[in-house]
């Protein structure tokens, strides 16, 4: 599915990665690892092209991304560090947008998602006044909500608590056994939930 071609990044005159050779299958998971500022999240920019690499190219089914953003983009789901939610909405009216932009009529019984990932009663206060954990949740409704067979998820269990976690890795576990594939960059421990996990690591250049 995706292929990752001698990809080279270079910031500020460092050369964060360099000729970086993966590719990722359908049903496959895989973290990015690295300790801070070795490139994860430029390699994941990357990916999902949003920033285009010094050297190499990211291929999607074969094709390259840039010369094929659009039909790339329609089996993409990205989730980074800034959530996409809209602050200033509440948690349904951000689900009641998403699904518009994606042309989706609003079929699903949207309080019975939103009590699933556990915000129950909060449905219709203003995401600005929910805990950090919680406005991380209202972000992964996505997951949920998008038929995206590419994930790219930054950091998705960042303040997330052990029920939000274990609720986040099923998620991915349908996902997967759908054939869709996952590429993540976090720091729990994964390999006991995913025997199958790879794992590209950065290391820190200088
Ligand atoms: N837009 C940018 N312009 C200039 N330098 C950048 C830019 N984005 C990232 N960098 C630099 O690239 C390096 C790698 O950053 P990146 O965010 O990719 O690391 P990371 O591995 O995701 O780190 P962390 O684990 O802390 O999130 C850092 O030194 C950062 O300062």
């Amino acid at each position: 599915m995706l292929h990752i071609k001698s990809v080279t990044c270079i910031k500020q005159e460092r050369c964060l990665f360099e000729d970086l050779n993966f590719s990722l299958k359908s049903g496959q998971i895989m973290q990015l690892a690295g300790p801070n500022g070795a490139g994860k999240t430029s390699l994941l920019r990357i990916i999902a092209g949003f920033s285009v690499p010094d050297e190499g190219d990211v291929l999607w089914q074969g094709k390259s991304i840039i010369k094929n953003y659009d039909e790339f983009a329609r089996e993409l789901l990205f989730i980074g560090h800034k959530t996409g939610v809209n602050s200033q909405l509440t948690a349904l009216e951000n689900v009641q947008f998403w699904l518009q932009i994606q042309g989706y009529n609003d079929t699903q019984d949207l309080y019975v998602l939103l009590a699933k990932i556990g915000l129950v009663g909060l449905e219709d206060v203003p995401v600005r006044m929910l805990s950090a954990g919680q406005q991380r949740r209202v972000a992964l409704l996505r997951l949920w909500l998008n038929s995206a067979k590419l994930w790219v998820l930054d950091e998705p269990f960042t303040a997330l608590d052990k029920a939000g976690v274990a609720f986040l890795q099923q998620r991915f576990i349908t996902h997967l056994e759908q054939g869709g594939a996952i590429l993540l960059t976090t720091h729990q421990d994964l390999t006991t939930h995913f025997n199958d996990l790879q794992t590209v690591t950065l290391e820190y250049r200088h």
